[in-house]
Order: structure tokens, then C-alpha cells, then sequence
């Protein structure tokens, strides 16, 4: 690869590779991650994607479950510069949509290294170059050293969603029967006639437990606080849509208003079936606390109907047992963990001023996608893929413009400033 020099001497002390990167470094190969690849390919910025799994999108192709489809319309979920085929529906599968990116990455002609796990980065003051090192995993074509990489721009585009939650339970542990995460959730195939603990209510909970209805497993569904579920539409017209088209012209409270009143025509109340609504409304929940509204696909025709059961929060776990904290106590086969994901952006990036111990940027939307020092971030916005494609843009623009000032003045240089600028590093 062109972009890449081995430094002369290229070991370092534990028989690291080390890489100078001329260019930035994303760090993912997920819809973020190559979303800002093909942006920086447009402005004609080399890069090089690092990607822990052994391929792209790994949270789409290895850790969701059979039955996903998009769950905003297709006009909110493409990425920069290809927009979907005409022929894929309004929601897509999972299938059309990791097809979607696999095409993206080859029409782009984006190459990630797979099995590359970054475990630290770090600028360094003194050169002015981040310092990205990895731990590789043995892969089909064999076994790759771990590396250093030195690069001018870092960027982070590790997702939301880049660990399972576990919860910490009494009991837990010593729960007899078997405990997944909703990430390893695939079917409820190996469920039928067995009785089911959902842990959660957020889009994960409600999709597993109406997915085990309808394979006749038999799911209570954990809700231990308070959950907004909208119908994806109303009246035949997307309800996220219809809340962008508002936000247009109205504020966010009264945009809230008119979508809990529109949910209330379609589907009811829904305090009588053990689900609170939170005091704050849907959009600011989400804008301000990050927590997604339920966009409803059939689960709550199953709460309605009793096949979900709703039951308050957990005490503890013991034996085959869950006991409930109104003291019920309820035989359990499986324990399902809708419990949700987080940022790994803490375990790798030591730098404390542009990102917040959450592992998300602490600048608000649409500010959180520039640090300092060349470190940047894609897909942190809490605004799914379409925030993820709004960041992935300007990083793009903003790095493009740098290069191509820097690139104009190095035709004039000649080839033995260049090795001398590499052999000072
Ligand atoms: C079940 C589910 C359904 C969703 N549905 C929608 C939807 O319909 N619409 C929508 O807009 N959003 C949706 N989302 C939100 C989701 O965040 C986006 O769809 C999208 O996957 C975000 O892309 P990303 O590239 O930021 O993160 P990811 O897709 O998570 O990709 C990040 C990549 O970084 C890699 N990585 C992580 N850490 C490291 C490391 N240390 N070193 C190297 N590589 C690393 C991961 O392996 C992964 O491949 C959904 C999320 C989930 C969990
Ligand atoms: N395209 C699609 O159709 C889908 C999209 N998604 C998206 O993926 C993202 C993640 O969603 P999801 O996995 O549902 O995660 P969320 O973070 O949205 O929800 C986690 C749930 O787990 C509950 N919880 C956490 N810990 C405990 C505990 N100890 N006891 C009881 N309950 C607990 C939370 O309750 P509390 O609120 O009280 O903390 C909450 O209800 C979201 O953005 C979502 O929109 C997910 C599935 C499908
Ligand atoms: O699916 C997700 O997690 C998303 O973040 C998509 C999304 C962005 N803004 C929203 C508002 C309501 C429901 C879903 C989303």
C-alpha cells in the first residue's frame, strides 16, 4: 500500500511492526467508519481502516439477530455518495442492508485491515503524531505481528454500541439455566415452550420478546423504570419521519406533544398494560439522555393480547428462580439481556479533554465530531446512521482541505526532504 512506510527500523522493543501512516487512521470498519473512508477517497486523502473483526460491519453481520430490518425509512439510513437500490423496501432487511455496505466498501475500494484490534492511542506532544498500537487475531491467512502505527489524524468511529451491558444482579452468576446478550440473540428457534426472561425494554427487548412469541416461547419482559413506544407509523406515514418533517417548523416540546397524541390515537394507552411513559418526551429523551423511543413493529399487540408478560424490576436471581422486587417469584428456563451496548473509546483512547468518560464525545450534536490534535470522531451523535453520515462528511471536508493545502506546497520539496521528514520520527 502506498500510503504506508515501514520505518527503518521497523520492531520496536516487544517486536511491534512499527508504521508510519501517511494519512489518518480510522479506527472501525462499520457504516461509520466507511462512510468516512469513501469521503476522504473523494477528496483523495490515503487512510487505512483498522477493524478488530474479521470483516466489515461486524455489529450487523455477527451480532444482531435473524429477523432485523431497519427500523427508520431507507432515506434516513444511507450512507454518503450511494444512495439504496430503488428495489430495496421502505425498511430493509439486515441481509439488503449489510449487501448495501458490502457494495459501498467495493465501490469505494475500501479495504480494511481485519483482525487488527487497537488497544491504546495516544498523541505525542514532542512529534506531533498520534501513536496507535494493536493486538491482532489469528485470522485464515495467518498469524500478523501486533503494530504501531504513527499517524498525523486519528479517527474514532468505534460506534455506540461496541459492548454488550451486562448487568450486575444478585444471583446472576449462579443462574441455572442459560444467559445471552441480545447481541448473541439469533432466533427463538431453540425457545419454543420455554419460559423466557427478557432484562429491558428498548427496541432490543421488545423485538426479542415479540420474535420468541412467535415461536411460542413464553417471554416476560423486564420494565423496570418508564419506556415511550410509538408506532413506526402512523397512518400509513413514518412516524420519524413525520417528526423531522415537524421539527422543521416547530420546537421539540410541542413536536413531542403532537407524537405522543398521534400514538395515543393509534394505539391507545399503554399505561394500563404496565408501561410509564417517561416525564420527558420522546425527542428530548433522546436528544438529551440518548435513550431511543421504542418504535413499535407488533410487540405491544402481544403485551396487549398477555403472550408478553410485562413484570416490574429484578430483586435477584436465585437458582432457577428470578425474584421480583414487588416480591413475586417467577420459574425461569432463559434469561435474555436486552440491557444495551456503550462506547469502548475509554479501554483504548487515553485522552481526557474531547471525549467524556462515557466513551462519547462531550461537545453536543453537531459539534462532537472535531478534537484536537488530528483526533476526530464519526457516528457518536446518537442520531443512528444518519448522524454517523453528517460527521463522516465533514471530517472529510475538514482533513481534505489540510491535505490538499499540504500536498500543493510538497510537490515543490524535493525527495530527500521527504526521507528526512520520515527519518526524524
Ligand atoms: C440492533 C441494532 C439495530 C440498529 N438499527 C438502526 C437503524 O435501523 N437505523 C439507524 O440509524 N441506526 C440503527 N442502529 C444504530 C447503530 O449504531 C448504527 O446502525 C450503526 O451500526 C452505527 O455504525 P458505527 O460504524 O458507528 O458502529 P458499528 O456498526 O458498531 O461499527 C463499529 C466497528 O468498530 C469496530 N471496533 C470497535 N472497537 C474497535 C477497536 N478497539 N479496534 C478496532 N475495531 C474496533 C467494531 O468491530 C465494529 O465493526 C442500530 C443499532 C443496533 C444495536
Ligand atoms: N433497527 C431496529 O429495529 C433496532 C434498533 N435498536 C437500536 O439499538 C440501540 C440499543 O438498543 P437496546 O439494545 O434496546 O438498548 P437500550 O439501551 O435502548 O435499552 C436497554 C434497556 O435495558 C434496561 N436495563 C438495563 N439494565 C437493566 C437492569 N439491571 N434491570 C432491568 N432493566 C435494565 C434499560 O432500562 P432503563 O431504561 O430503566 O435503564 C432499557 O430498557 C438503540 O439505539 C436501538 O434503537 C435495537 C434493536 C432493534
Ligand atoms: O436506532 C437507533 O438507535 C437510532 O439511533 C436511530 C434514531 C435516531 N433518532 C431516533 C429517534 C427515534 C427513534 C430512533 C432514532
Amino acid at each position: 500500500m502506498e500510503n504506508i512506510f515501514r520505518l527503518a527500523d521497523n520492531r520496536d522493543f516487544f517486536n511491534r511492526r512499527c508504521v508510519l501512516i501517511n494519512g489518518p487512521i480510522i479506527v472501525g470498519a462499520g457504516p461509520s467508519g466507511l462512510a468516512t473512508a469513501a469521503c476522504l477517497k473523494e477528496q483523495g486523502v490515503p487512510f487505512v481502516v483498522l477493524e478488530r473483526a474479521d470483516c466489515i460491519a461486524s455489529l450487523w453481520q455477527k451480532r444482531t439477530y435473524d429477523r432485523l430490518k431497519l427500523h427508520l425509512p431507507k432515506q434516513f439510513c444511507q450512507l454518503p455518495k450511494m444512495p439504496f437500490p430503488e428495489d430495496f423496501p421502505e425498511y430493509p432487511t439486515k441481509k439488503q442492508f449489510i449487501q448495501y455496505l458490502e457494495s459501498y466498501a467495493t465501490r469505494f475500494d475500501i479495504k480494511p485491515q481485519f483482525n487488527e484490534c487497537v488497544q491504546s492511542a495516544r498523541y505525542d506532544e514532542t512529534s506531533g503524531f498520534w501513536r496507535v498500537k494493536t493486538v491482532s487475531s489469528n485470522s485464515a491467512s495467518g498469524v500478523k505481528p501486533d503494530a504501531e502505527y504513527i499517524c498525523r489524524w486519528l479517527i474514532v468511529a468505534t460506534g455506540e454500541n461496541a459492548e454488550s451491558v451486562i448487568p450486575d444482579i444478585e444471583g446472576l452468576g449462579d443462574f441455572s439455566g442459560d444467559i445471552v446478550h441480545a447481541s448473541e440473540y439469533k432466533s427463538g428457534e431453540k425457545y419454543r415452550g420455554k419460559k423466557v426472561l427478557v432484562v429491558g425494554c428498548g427496541n432490543s427487548g421488545m423485538e426479542l420478546s415479540l420474535d420468541l412469541c412467535n415461536h411460542n416461547a413464553l417471554p416476560s419482559m423486564v420494565i423496570r423504570s418508564s419506556v415511550h413506544v410509538l408506532p413506526r407509523e402512523v397512518f400509513g406515514r413514518s412516524t420519524f419521519e413525520l417528526a423531522v418533517l415537524m421539527m422543521a417548523w416547530l420546537p421539540l416540546w410541542l413536536v413531542d406533544k403532537i407524537m405522543l397524541f398521534l400514538s395515543w390515537l393509534v394505539v391507545g394507552s399503554i399505561e394500563k398494560y404496565g408501561l410509564k411513559r417517561p416525564a420527558m418526551g420522546p425527542l428530548e429523551l433522546k436528544n438529551k439522555m440518548g435513550k431511543t423511543p421504542v418504535l413499535d413493529i407488533g410487540a405491544l399487540d402481544k403485551i396487549k393480547s398477555g403472550e408478553i408478560k410485562v413484570v416490574p424490576g429484578i430483586k435477584r436471581f436465585c437458582g432457577g428462580q428470578v425474584e421480583l422486587v414487588n416480591g413475586e417469584k417467577l420459574d425461569v428456563d432463559s434469561v435474555l439481556l436486552a440491557t444495551g451496548y456503550r462506547s469502548n473509546v475509554p479501554c483504548w483512547l487515553q485522552e481526557g479533554e474531547f471525549f467524556s468518560k462515557n466513551g462519547f464525545p462531550k461537545a453536543p450534536f453537531p459539534q462532537g465530531w472535531k478534537g484536537n490534535a488530528g483526533l476526530y470522531a464519526v457516528g457518536f451523535t446518537r442520531r443512528g446512521l444518519s448522524g454517523a453520515s453528517s460527521d463522516a462528511m465533514r471530517i472529510a471536508e475538514d482533513i481534505g482541505k489540510v491535505w490538499k493545502q499540504e500536498t500543493r506546497q510538497h510537490k515543490k520539496r524535493t525527495t530527500a526532504c521527504h526521507r528526512r521528514c520520515i527519518s526524524q520520527l
